[in-house]
């Protein structure tokens, strides 16, 4: 599907730090109203750059959505790397904030590990410093992984930012609670590694799934750490969790026209070739692997 021509917007940074100053200001509303006399003028004012030709200047908007263990993490940081915009991973930014000695701290701790959420106003003060974060260093685009998560965060969202493509994975759900108890990170450099192998015959005209682990290499073998929340009665709240709260989300990008559905078709290796085609980027990652 050639989703990405008309999907890919020049943005200039301070959209970036609008959002970050303008998403705080509505999370603090009590009750959210989006309606245009809440919004700043400059924000009304704002329209989408025109197009510009060099691929340099071209940046992406997107979000990534999928339940958890199905490899949000992986393909959106594989096509940072590709489209050279930043992962932002609202997960990492609370394990950031988990593992500081900041005030937050514990209160995260009994939320993420009992498969919760976060409120939307903490994730959305760590998302608006990490963003500030960025455009300080010229960061320009994003892809968020992870983030919204619920509708009023998608409202928050769409109130400040035009978000082009909204990337929906989506695997079995017998294969996300295995791929979340076989993930491992590398406690020294944070790579991400799955040592669970996935192989699920196909039955009653449903398509088996092959997934071969992602192992670590030697000099990470050792330092393999699990998450804490990858345990099987947590990874099954959060599963049930995403169907309550963040299900309702696909619906909220369908209806505007912005989500692509993307049914992974095995692990990396089958997956990842497939995901670029859907995107129309195969281009890119030929270009990438040349140079
Ligand atoms: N947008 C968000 N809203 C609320 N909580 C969040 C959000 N993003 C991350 N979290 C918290 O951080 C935890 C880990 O997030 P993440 O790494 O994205 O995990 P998952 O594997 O469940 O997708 C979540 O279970 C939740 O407690």
């Amino acid at each position: 599907m050639a989703v990405l021509g008309p999907l890919l917007r020049a943005r200039s940074s301070t959209t970036i730090s609008s959002m970050a100053s303008t998403i705080r200001a509505f999370s603090s509303c009590s009750t959210p109203n989006f309606g245009n006399d809440l919004k700043p003028p400059s924000l009304l004012a704002q329209k989408p750059l025109p197009l510009r030709h060099d691929p340099q200047d071209r940046t992406v908007q997107w979000v990534f959505l999928g339940c958890p263990g199905v490899g949000k993490g992986t393909y959106a940081s594989r096509l940072c790397n590709l489209l050279s915009v930043p992962h932002i991973a609202t997960g990492d930014l609370v394990r950031e904030e988990l593992s500081s000695s900041g005030p937050l701290a514990s209160q995260l701790a009994e939320i993420v590990n009992q498969g919760k959420l976060v409120s939307d106003e903490i994730i959305i003060n760590l998302l608006s410093k990490r963003l500030e974060a960025g455009e300080a260093k010229g960061e320009i685009g994003f892809i968020l992984d992870g983030f919204p998560r619920t509708i009023r965060q998608a409202e928050i969202l769409e109130g400040v930012m035009n978000i082009d493509l909204v990337i929906n994975l989506k695997l079995r759900e017998d294969a996300l609670l295995v791929k979340c108890l076989g993930r491992r990170i590398c406690s020294e450099c944070g790579g991400n590694y799955n040592i669970a192998s996935i192989d699920i015959k196909g039955e009653n005209g449903s398509p088996g799934i092959y997934m071969a682990p992602l192992l670590p290499p030697p000099h990470c073998a050792s330092k393999l750490i699990t998450r804490s929340d990858d345990t099987e009665e947590v990874v099954k709240e959060r599963l049930r969790v995403y169907k309550e709260m963040t299900q309702p989300v696909e619906e909220f990008y369908r209806s505007r026209g912005k989500l692509l559905e993307f049914d992974l078709p095995g692990g990396i290796p089958e997956s990842w070739p497939k995901l670029l085609q859907a995107l129309n980027l195969e281009h890119y990652d030929k270009k990438s692997a040349a140079a």
